[in-house]
């Protein structure tokens, strides 16, 4: 939609639209929103409009301290996580649970009918149920958007509530209640802007990564945003190894970087002046990106996003516990593509060996993988989701 569809919806151009914008709990319902929130803001600006936007979510979730830092407004509602269980403690956590639920539900529509939105944007996680269902009672047009091929229980509870279901993946469309099916729509996951447009020579001045041999490629091993020691582990299976054919930015989890420390110290000078290692890539994330050759990573959605958006030679070994098996359903997916090269099950050192070696040694290999990637990515998901916001606005007569 265009700029003349936005204001076709907002007949007066000087009243800013009003965004609730509802998710949270882990930086996969969170970033999410965030473009999201950033995306329709330009949008707008381009016409001459503000937004005005109100993120619920809940006071110790992720949602709370990237609200602060974007100096978007913020409130809070009680919350209730719902356990499938027969345990009788459960059960009595269950119903202080529900109570609290209630008391959000009360609390969001307190909040909706307050600010009045043209639209409740929700992105998934405990939160977003009392603020959807709010929205619901309201009459505020609801649009809910799931990251992942698994529907998240949240977004399950308000499949039906939702005015448009936005997915990431042609393969969540069929896990839809019919009935939501049909105007259920496509989007992709949105990838924050700034992740697509790296520079590889910021991440070299930025992390000091003077001692890397640029005639060498790149691998940026990853293993999502805590870390994974099951990566990790992988790695200093064949660290010696990949040292010698690649210079190798390791990620490997705050907790975790310590005791890894500690076996780095023990490479030799010309392998490790080839070698970073740190807990978390920060704002250069997308710099890092840009100067990888090769991705080992975790197959969580929105590493994902990114590797598929910017078109990422992967090896992608899926965290086997993640809801509903989802990071293997990616993994697989991309590999069944020739996307990817997944490894499932029980990974060893050597298999990871095997899986990387051909991607270092042949470019065209590389090349070949990276543009099927790209096939897969959706650059523009952010825009098709507030594609959808505008297209559900409808203006607050300020009667709710
Ligand atoms: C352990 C777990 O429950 N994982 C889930 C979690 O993944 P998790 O949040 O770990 O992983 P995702 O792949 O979704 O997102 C990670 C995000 O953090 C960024 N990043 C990561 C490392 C780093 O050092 N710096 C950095 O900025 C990545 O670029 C990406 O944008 O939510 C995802 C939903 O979205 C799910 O698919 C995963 O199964």
């Amino acid at each position: 939609m265009t700029g003349d569809a936005a204001d076709r919806l907002l007949p007066d151009p000087k009243r800013p639209f009003r965004l609730i914008v509802t998710g949270g709990g882990t930086g996969g319902h969170t970033y999410p929103a965030l473009t999201a929130v950033r995306t329709l803001q330009g949008r707008l600006a381009a016409t001459g409009r503000a937004l005005e936007v109100l993120w619920v979510g809940t006071a110790d979730g992720l949602e709370a301290r990237v609200a602060a830092a974007e100096g978007i407004e913020f409130a809070t509602v009680a919350t209730g996580k719902v356990r499938r269980s027969r345990n009788p403690l459960e059960i009595v956590s269950n119903i202080k649970d529900m109570g609290r639920a209630l008391l959000g539900v009360i609390q969001a529509r307190s909040i909706v009918s307050g600010f009045r939105p043209d639209v409740v944007l929700a992105t998934g996680g405990y939160v977003a149920v009392p603020v959807g269902l709010a929205a619901r009672m309201r009459r505020r047009p609801l649009v809910v958007h799931e990251q992942t091929v698994r529907l998240g229980l949240a977004n399950r509870m308000l499949a039906r509530a939702a005015t448009r279901f936005a997915v990431s993946s042609e393969s969540t469309l069929s896990l839809l209640p019919e009935s939501v099916r049909a105007g259920a729509v496509v989007t992709g996951n949105p990838v924050r802007p700034e992740a697509l447009s790296g520079r590889p020579e910021r991440a070299v001045e930025a992390l000091g990564l003077h001692g890397f041999d640029r005639s060498l490629p790149t691998v940026y091993v990853t293993g999502g945003a805590q870390g994974s020691q099951q990566i990790n582990t992988l790695m200093y299976g064949i660290l010696p190894w990949l040292l010698s054919h690649a210079n190798v930015i390791h990620q490997c989890g705050a907790a975790n970087l310590e005791g890894l420390r500690r076996d780095a110290g023990q490479l030799p000078a010309e392998l490790a002046a080839r070698y970073l290692l740190t807990g978390f890539v920060g704002p250069e994330l997308p710099d890092v990106l840009a100067l990888a050759d090769v991705v080992i990573s975790r197959s969580g959605a929105g590493t994902i996003a990114e590797l598929t958006a910017l078109g990422k030679a992967a090896v992608l070994i899926p965290l086997a516990s993640s809801a509903g098996g989802e990071q293997e359903h990616n993994a697989r997916h991309l590999h069944e593509a020739g996307a990817a090269v997944a490894l499932l099950g029980n990974v060893s050192p050597d298999g990871l060996r095997q899986a990387v070696a051909p991607l270092l040694a042949d470019p065209a290999y590389r090349a070949d993988i990276a543009k099927r990637a790209m096939a897969h990515g959706r650059p523009d998901a952010a825009d098709r989701l507030v594609d959808v916001v505008l297209s559900v606005a409808s203006p607050t007569d300020g009667s709710h």
